[in-house]
């Protein structure tokens, strides 16, 4: 650890002390800005340098010209983004062990040399600025140094223990070109130093307080000022193979993730060109998080996904109940899935949808909706997604934005209309040949043989029933010339395939399968349990089947119809699902996209492979791109690693086979009720690369009164798992609050009135925002209820709130909660550790509160 553990004198420079200092940083900031602003004219210039030599029309001259613009145009966007403080540190030191300088012009020794303290007093020999960019000065002096640079190391490093040659850290507070104020740090306070000739003063409390006890807002801030020492080894760790991080709730995994992207990218951009992946488990925290990439001087390169955004064209927050959840991200469900896409091909039985037709009906009624109706199992909700239903609350309109719904389901391509053709009947030499059912399932039985992806099968398929019709024909036997013959099959061949009945036959018999068209024939529950047996039992295939019928635009009696189909909306455990049947499809073959010509390609007669004009074309941004195009990336992040089912393990490992990886998480934050299974996904995703452990130790969000009382519930979920260290205390214990007085009634309208009441009181007390977290079939009531109270205040279901932070956190029900699913008290553990400043427990009769009101689940 750095700052809490370092020194920050009492404040008593006194404030013309203060003054001046601010003054002498704000003298250094000009300077800053005069130098940004030489090097912004230059790099414009440049711009208009390359753009003239685009005409010279020489292939070597298009290509330096390519590599100037492209260079010239990333550094005039860093130079011009204005950033809220682009200097923020500031390190004094003494002198190094060995006076050598490195390429930024700062000592490279991080020990200093003997003899520069004597009798406790020292001279200050080098002072280093640390910012989000590099600049020099033009006789290439360190006006600033990069965060990222190894000279910025000891900034983040230097402790009181292991101080280095550091002997004042300073963070410096800006706005705009303003300074606005500095806090020190001293790391050898025992030391008397000087500067200039001037003892070197110490201004403030310590920079790391001041960062956490600021107000939080709708979204995440980067950490750059005040990385500590055990964070800034994650982040600068060697990108081979794997790096994994483990850190309970608000050790700063998330903010190291995207810190260490950043470093990434600054230590070997060539390297990372090929894109940086972050995965993150919502829509909600991608939303938190994006912010901070860009305030780092980097966005272009890392694409930041939630898991039910990976696959293009889905995009849900939609959850299956934690019972069909569990089956759809099972291990199981690849076999299944891979019998489902072989078999839907198949002919069906005529009625045999009419189970699923039924279930359709029912869920289509609203029965099995998702609001704790039973299966006839006893379970709670089994089916339901929950809040799929669109609840309008705006929170999260992607939620509800499944292509499915909004959009008219496309035609179904290369789905017959009345079904499978039982035979197939051609004119060949002047006669009828006939292959029938048995010979046709042969036939696909025998194409179907291998792994090969099977839309791919289809030219192998169609092979196999021209050999079957020519053997027919007897044709064969007339020709004992092997050339004749050849001759022969061929005109055979293409007279059958020119027809366009066979064209018919063949779309109508071996179709092209779509990810979803195969899912949704998973919706029938007979063909599901035919698919399934040995890998679900009867309860299961139902549960599955009932919930994909949300998915079935269907109601024919036949499979196939469903297959094109499939457009209703997904739940993210389906999003999955869905890459794994295009890995098992295979992409059919489509035409190339034609490119966008680049207009120098007519001043110049030549056609380049890419050109910036194109990477950076046709009004998308470099990122969209990236986010649409990639599917294997350099480098990928996964952010709460712990929540990934085997399928969903599966699906990330596919876009980062070439890939290093960092994965962060904590196992006592895990919504995934078989940790097991989902380890050994994971070490099939990371394969057997080696791998570097670091565990994070303290919590920078919670006040240690939060931290103290989720410790219990942690106690509970997993014994034994030790709890990060809270950094600071705010002497606010956490409120317990009922329903109503003592009884702590359950119905809804007492659970409403209580929940805004305290949601209103927690917005008095706080300046920034209020979460309020309940169980996930309370989320659409939730919103409803707290949606007068302004966008201060968010209503959350307990897997949303993942990763999120608000300065108050109202946390309904915990005994609701803690049910919800077999790993409900881990759930528990993340919504009571989501608040910077204040939470308030609120109980119902469920929850069994003592006589203080404390639930049962959080009593010592
Ligand atoms: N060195 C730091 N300086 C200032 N703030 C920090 C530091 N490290 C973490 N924080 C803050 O602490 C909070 C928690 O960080 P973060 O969300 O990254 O933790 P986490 O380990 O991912 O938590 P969770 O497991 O609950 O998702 C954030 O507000 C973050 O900005």
């Amino acid at each position: 650890m750095a700052a809490h553990n370092a020194t920050h004198a009492p404040d008593h420079a006194s404030d013309s002390v203060r003054d001046r200092e601010i003054e002498a940083e704000q003298t250094h900031l000009d300077r800053v800005y005069r130098r940004l602003e030489e090097k912004i004219h230059e790099a414009e210039f440049l711009m208009d340098d390359a753009a003239k030599r685009g005409q010279v029309g020489t292939p070597g001259a298009l290509a330096e010209r390519d590599a100037q613009v492209f260079q010239a145009g990333v550094h005039l966007h860093r130079l011009n983004s204005e950033y809220e403080d682009f200097l923020f540190g500031r390190i004094d030191l003494l002198l190094g062990k060995d006076g050598k300088k490195g390429p930024d012009g700062a000592f490279t020794s991080v020990e200093p040399a003997d003899g520069a303290i004597e009798d406790g007093r020292a001279t200050i020999a080098e002072t280093l600025h640390i910012g989000r960019l590099g600049v020099l000065d033009a006789d290439y002096s360190p006006l600033v140094i990069d965060w990222r640079a190894p000279a910025a190391a000891p900034f983040y490093r230097a402790t009181p223990v292991a101080p280095g040659r550091v002997v004042r850290r300073r963070v410096i507070r800006s706005k705009g070109r303003k300074v606005l104020g500095v806090e020190d740090d001293l790391m050898r306070p025992e030391i008397t130093a000087t500067l200039d000739g001037e003892e070197l003063p110490a201004i403030g409390d310590g920079a790391l307080m001041a960062a956490l006890g600021r107000a939080r807002s709708h979204t995440m801030r980067d950490i750059v000022a005040s990385i500590q020492a055990e964070q800034d080894k994650v982040i600068r760790a060697p990108a081979a193979s794997v790096t994994e991080v483990e850190g309970g709730p608000g050790t700063g995994k998330t903010a190291v993730a995207l810190h260490r992207a950043a470093y990434l990218l600054y230590q070997d951009r060539r390297r990372y060109a090929g894109g940086i992946l972050i995965v993150s488990p919502t829509p909600l925290l991608v939303a938190y998080t994006e912010g901070v990439l860009p305030s780092l001087g980097e966005e272009g390169q890392v694409a930041i996904r939630a898991l039910g955004s990976l696959v293009d064209g889905a995009e849900t927050t939609a959850y299956d109940s934690p019972a069909v959840a569990r089956i759809k991200g099972s291990s199981r469900m690849q076999k299944l899935l891979r019998k489902a896409a072989r078999g839907a091909l198949e002919p069906v039985a005529p009625g045999a949808r009419s189970t699923g037709r039924k279930a359709a009906k029912a869920a289509a009624n609203g029965d099995g909706g998702g609001s704790g109706t039973g299966d006839g199992d006893g379970q709670m909700s089994l089916d339901g997604l929950f809040g799929a239903a669109g609840d309008g609350t705006g929170q999260d309109a992607s939620a509800h934005g499944s292509r499915g719904r909004r959009t008219p389901p496309p035609p179904a391509a290369g789905a017959p209309a009345a079904g499978q053709p039982a035979h197939l009947r051609v004119v060949a030499f002047g006669g009828r040949i006939e292959l029938d059912a048995d010979e046709l399932r042969a036939i696909r039985q025998s194409a179907l043989g291998g792994t090969a992806p099977v839309n791919l099968l289809r030219p192998r398929a169609r092979r196999l029933i021209l050999d079957a019709l020519w053997a027919k024909s007897g044709a064969a036997r007339r020709y004992t010339d092997p050339e004749l013959a050849a001759e022969a099959r061929e005109g055979f061949d293409e007279d059958i395939t020119t027809e366009p009945d066979f064209q018919e036959f063949l779309d109508a018999w071996w179709p092209e399968l779509t990810p979803r068209g195969v899912l949704a024939a998973m919706a029938d529950e007979r063909l599901l349990g035919r698919w399934a047996r040995r890998l679900l039992n009867p309860r299961e295939v139902r549960q599955l089947a009932r919930s994909l019928q949300r998915l079935d635009g269907g109601g024919t009696s036949h499979a196939h119809k469903a297959m094109g189909d499939g457009h209703g909306p997904l739940s993210v455990h389906d999003v999955a699902l869905l890459d794994e049947l295009q890995m098992i499809l295979g992409a059919p073959m489509r035409p190339a996209r034609p490119r966008e010509a680049d207009p120098l390609d007519h001043l110049t007669g030549l056609e380049e492979l890419t050109t910036y004009t194109e990477r950076n074309g046709g009004g998308r941004s470099r990122r969209e791109r990236l986010d649409e195009e990639r599917t294997d990336y350099a480098h990928v992040i996964v952010d709460e690693a712990q929540d990934l089912t085997p399928m969903q393990w599966r699906m990330v490992g596919r876009r980062g086979r070439h890939a290093t990886w960092t994965v962060v998480g904590d196992p006592a934050q895990s919504s995934w009720s078989d940790p097991d299974e989902a380890a050994i996904a994971r070490d099939e995703a990371l394969g057997t690369r080696p791998r570097r452990r670091f565990t994070l130790t303290v919590n920078y969000r919670n006040p240690a009164e939060i931290a103290e009382l989720a410790a219990r519930v942690l106690a509970l979920a997993m014994p034994g798992m030790p709890s990060p260290k809270a950094v600071r205390s705010t002497g606010l214990e956490p409120r317990f609050a009922l329903t109503s007085d003592g009884a702590g009634s359950a119905d809804d309208a007492a659970l409403e009135r209580a929940t805004v009441a305290e949601a209103e009181r927690l917005l008095g007390e706080v300046d920034g925002t209020v979460g309020v977290v309940v169980a996930m079939n309370r989320r659409a009531q939730a919103r409803r209820w707290l949606a007068p109270l302004g966008d201060r205040v968010v209503a959350l279901g307990s897997l949303e709130a993942k990763g999120l932070e608000y300065d108050a956190t109202l946390v309904v029900s915990p005994a609701e909660i803690a049910d919800e699913s077999p790993a409900g008290l881990r759930v528990l553990y993340v919504a009571l550790t989501r608040a910077t400043q204040q939470l308030t427990v609120l109980s119902t009769e469920r929850d069994e509160p003592d006589a203080a009101g404390v639930p049962d689940l959080l009593r010592d």
